[in-house]
């Protein structure tokens, strides 16, 4: 099939994408250790009378390539033609299905990946050719400011970069708290006392499935007591995600324990036919970003009924509008909306804050990781934090402009570093010989 290839609004010119490695500190989590720096790439288009959008989304050589194959099938084609652009990239990649991707299946796709990287830029460009931030190009904004979570990890001592476990915390302008290991209950409390002193997160997530869950489950009560009903202001809600690494045996035991103090319970299984029996026999809603992970997964998760909240994502979703579909799907079968994270800088920032605002479900508060992050790709410094909320960007666009020294600074690393892709059960090897990665591990 030939699509038609109008040409009325500004066109693309060049597509410039580029890798960058950014410091991440030593975070622990079911597939493993966060190596010392996580991977983005950084996709520029620039249009032929020079107007340039940028996004942000996994850095991963494979999707660098991926997305390297179709640049010519960008060239040359309008930015307000999203719709078109999205078949003509479909016919490139082709169809793919979740049992393609086995144990990952949220992850390893081209399409999603690469469409949001090319939607989110041409809305970059649309915004600034219309002077509208990209939450009006989404029917506009709902908020004003869009409210995120704390994220805790079980971490080992350090800030990432470089020098790994012993790297400077005042050089990357970490607080000492930040800094510190958290690998129990004191630890996490400390950690989630410094980040709401920090950034005014008014809910907090811990990032479980690394150790024992009755140690996970007592961090939670360690949370429940640090920030509970007592405290001015009220109780924080709170969530912990095991990354489907319980049993459904384990995930109905420490559910029914956590069921008092918690908002939800993120994956604690793995696959919707788990995910529906756990949901059964607890009061707690589930949440989710790896059972239904995409569109073709909706009708299972509705016929069995594997989840309370989808936690959207809209660089594995493919994109903000089609994370705005997935919002309607939300409503339309009573689930709630959440939204996944990732390692990330103000880019995806930026676009997740848009899209935000733009939800008229956001029943919670959004994962980021941007305060584990220290580097920066963009101009004015790093996005602020007040009461644990973002403001929305006013000016065209994104509302942000690419660094471009920091770009080169920031490449440079991911040409030394040596990683191509993240594999964090490699990085626990190095500190955890014979450590091995396990689907299912309580
Ligand atoms: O909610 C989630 O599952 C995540 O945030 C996945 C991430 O990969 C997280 O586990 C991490 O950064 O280690
Ligand atoms: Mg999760």
């Amino acid at each position: 099939m030939t699509l038609p290839n109008t040409r009325t609004g500004p066109c693309i010119r060049e597509v410039r994408i580029t890798p960058i490695a950014i410091v991440d500190p030593p975070l622990l989590n079911a597939a493993g250790l966060h190596a010392p720096y996580a991977l983005r790439t950084i996709v520029e288009l620039v249009t032929e009378d020079g107007i340039s959008g940028i996004s942000e989304i996994p850095g991963n050589v494979a999707t660098n390539d991926a997305l390297a194959s179709a640049t010519h099938l960008l060239t040359g084609r309008d930015v307000f033609q999203q719709n078109t652009i999205r078949q003509v990239l479909t016919e490139h990649f082709g169809t793919e299905n979740a049992a393609q991707r086995g144990l990952t299946p949220w992850d390893q796709r081209k399409l999603v990946h690469i469409f949001s990287a090319v939607e989110v830029a041409c809305l970059d460009i649309v915004g600034k050719v219309t002077n509208r931030p990209v939450v009006d190009l989404l029917g506009g904004k709902l908020r004003d400011q869009v409210p995120f979570s704390a994220y805790l990890f079980y971490k080992y001592e350090g800030a990432g970069g470089e020098l790994g476990f012993g790297s400077d915390p005042a050089a990357q302008g970490w607080s000492a708290a930040r800094q510190a290991a958290a690998l129990d209950p004191a630890g996490i409390v400390a950690q989630a006392q410094a980040m709401c002193a920090e950034f005014g997160f008014q809910s907090i997530k811990l990032k479980g499935g690394v150790f024992d869950p009755s140690d996970e489950v007592a961090a939670m009560f360690a949370l429940r007591d640090a920030f509970g009903p007592d405290r001015p202001g009220g109780a924080l809600p709170l969530r912990i995600d095991p990354n489907a690494l319980w049993t459904v045996e384990t995930a109905i035991r420490y559910g029914r324990q956590l069921e008092p103090i918690l908002e939800y319970l993120e994956d604690p299984v793995r696959g919707q036919a788990n995910m529906a029996t756990v949901r059964k026999a607890l009061k707690t809603p589930l949440a989710t970003n790896m059972c239904t992970t995409s569109f073709d997964d909706i009708p299972a998760s509705i016929a069995l009924g594997s989840e309370d909240i989808i936690l959207s994502d809209h660089h594995f979703w493919g994109g903000l509008r089609a994370s705005m579909t997935l919002a309607g799907i939300c409503d339309t079968f009573g689930r709630g909306l959440s939204m996944h994270s990732n390692s990330h800088l103000g880019i995806s920032l930026a676009a997740m804050v848009h899209l935000g605002a733009a939800l008229p479900n956001l029943t919670y508060a959004l994962d980021t990781h941007y305060p584990w992050q220290s580097d920066e790709v963009i101009k004015g410094g790093r996005f602020r934090f007040d009461d644990g909320a973002v403001a929305v960007p006013t000016e065209p666009g994104l509302g942000v402009e690419l660094d471009h020294e920091a770009l080169a600074r920031l490449h440079q690393n991911y040409l030394t570093c040596g990683l191509t892709e993240r594999n964090d059960e490699i990085e626990m090897q190095k500190v955890n010989p014979g450590w091995q990665f396990q689907a299912t591990r309580w």
